[in-house]
């Protein structure tokens, strides 16, 4: 487990001042659709950028998922979340709630969020209300429905090497064999990168936000989402995202109210290519159902944001987020490996140690760790926001903290035996050296999780809310909050 959140890379940092200071005071161009060069700065520098409209869509699948985004709004199900940038805690200006595999989590920003787990096949979730589960079940078929259009657009623009090109063109004549190994390959490649695990919706009102973060860099306006990359996603997955804007009528003229730039009224996703001030920047707007697809690495090499229009809107982003040790069945086994060490047949409260080898001695103590800080303070500080959609997961989280206890005491038999005459005044040094460090940590990040402020404090004042937000805005120059 990494010992505290990251930090800003000096030499990052260096890189964006060196950047700032050649902008000096002037913005940046960006094209919209009314500029004549616009698709063909698409086509040069964000052709991995594709947009779907919302005629392309089956009618019924949009009512069921814009029916699922106003059920969700209905029941409270979306938070804000607060979050921790460069050691600060901030409040998201939009709402958000994770919705994907069961047992699923995804980090963003220092914060874990758990899934609302979807009704896939074969598992059996109790919603809190039927209205819950339909809302969930919609965002399931969106997911393969986007899951297929992906793999179409990637087969279209060959983001992924087709089955006879590139490799036979490289091997020559291939063998029948070989060819097989090939496709299976090809296919496995398109899988990982193709098969969002989840999604993590979004939903703000303009009107409600007292203050929203203007875009430093271009001069593009009220922003929802600042400029960022994804993060903990499969290197170079797609990530999929449908957009709706609930309410009011959508046509407002646009030169009318904008003669240059893009209209405020509208919204808008701003792209950038990262690190460079030469490329204009992209504003493409989306309309009612739009749904955008960020094929390959366009993640990696760009910077998207989201600028916010007049009326309240929602989007769905799917993601193939890196789960590797990020879902229940992996903290699980963690768990298991960690209290491999204790003797089953003692009584509750004392643990007998099976070994006190160093490495066996460490690697417990770094479990202890990961559980108590990455998954059960997770989740407790979010409260009891999942509780609103299912009880999915206070079970397994509840199963967790028994094992979480049973590690204290594992912590405390170690401390006793380490005191004892009998071991090596080697080996004593090496525990102790590992323990003062992992301890250390511990104790760090429970001071830490202490001082966070509590989300009831957050939503109870706006004061200390706006305040929160201001000094995100203040302390972070050009680059903004999320
Ligand atoms: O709402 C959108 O269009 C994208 C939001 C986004 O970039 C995000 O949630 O990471
Ligand atoms: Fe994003």
């Amino acid at each position: 487990m990494k010992r505290r959140e990251s930090t800003c890379d000096p030499e990052r940092e260096a890189k964006k001042q060196k950047l700032l200071k050649e902008l000096g005071n002037r913005w940046l161009p960006y094209l919209t659709p009314k500029d004549t060069e616009f698709h063909q700065l698409w086509q040069e520098n964000y052709s991995k950028l594709i947009l779907r409209e919302a005629s392309s869509i089956p009618e019924l699948l949009h009512k069921e998922v814009q029916q699922a985004f106003l059920i969700l709004r209905k029941h409270g199900c979306l938070f804000q979340d607060l979050v921790r940038i460069k050691g600060k805690n901030l409040l998201t200006p939009v709402s958000r709630l994770l919705i994907g595999n069961p047992g699923y989590t995804y980090k963003y920003l220092n914060s874990r969020l758990f899934t609302v787990p979807w009704p896939m096949e074969g598992s059996n979730i109790k919603y809190s209300k039927d209205e819950i589960f339909a809302a969930c079940r919609a965002f399931f078929k969106l997911n393969d429905y986007l899951r297929k259009d992906t793999i179409q657009a990637l087969d279209k623009l060959h983001l992924i090497k087709s089955k006879d090109s590139e490799d036979s063109a490289v091997f020559g004549m291939v063998p029948e064999l070989s060819k097989n190994i090939l496709n299976v390959g090809h296919d496995m490649e398109l899988k990982k990168r193709t098969t969002y695990n989840l999604t993590l919706l979004n939903y703000m009102d303009p009107q409600e936000m007292s203050y929203l973060k203007e875009e430093p860099y271009f001069g593009m306006g009220k922003m929802a989402v600042s400029w960022h990359h994804d993060e903990n996603l499969v290197e170079r997955s797609t990530v999929a995202v449908y957009s709706y804007n609930c309410e009011g009528p959508e046509v407002l003229d646009d030169d009318e109210l904008s003669p240059e730039g893009r209209n405020p009224a509208v919204w808008h996703v701003g792209l950038k290519i990262a690190w460079d001030i030469k490329t204009p920047g992209l504003a493409v707007p989306l309309h009612q159902g739009d749904c955008y697809l960020m094929l390959d690495n366009l993640n990696s090499t760009h910077q998207h944001c989201v600028l916010a229009g007049l009326q309240p809107r929602f989007s769905s982003t799917h993601r193939v987020a890196e789960c590797s040790a990020g879902t229940l069945d992996y903290i699980f086994k963690q768990c298991h490996l960690a209290l491999q060490n204790v003797k089953d047949d003692t009584e509750p409260r004392t643990v007998h140690l099976r070994s006190m080898e160093s490495s066996v001695i460490k690697q417990g103590e770094e479990i202890h760790n990961e559980v108590e800080f990455e998954w059960l303070r997770q989740f407790w500080f979010h409260g009891h926001r999942y509780k609103k959609c299912t009880d999915w997961w206070q079970l397994p989280m509840s199963e967790l903290e028994g094992l979480w206890k049973k590690m204290e005491c594992v912590t405390n038999a170690v401390l006793d035996e380490i005191r004892k005459e009998r071991w090596p005044m080697e080996q004593k040094n090496e525990i102790i050296t590992d323990l003062l460090a992992l301890l250390t940590t511990r104790q760090e990040l429970r001071m830490e999780w202490c001082m966070r402020p509590n989300r009831k404090l957050f939503s109870s004042q706006p004061i200390l809310r706006y305040q929160y937000l201001q000094e995100g805005m203040l302390g972070l120059d050009r680059t903004g909050t999320r």
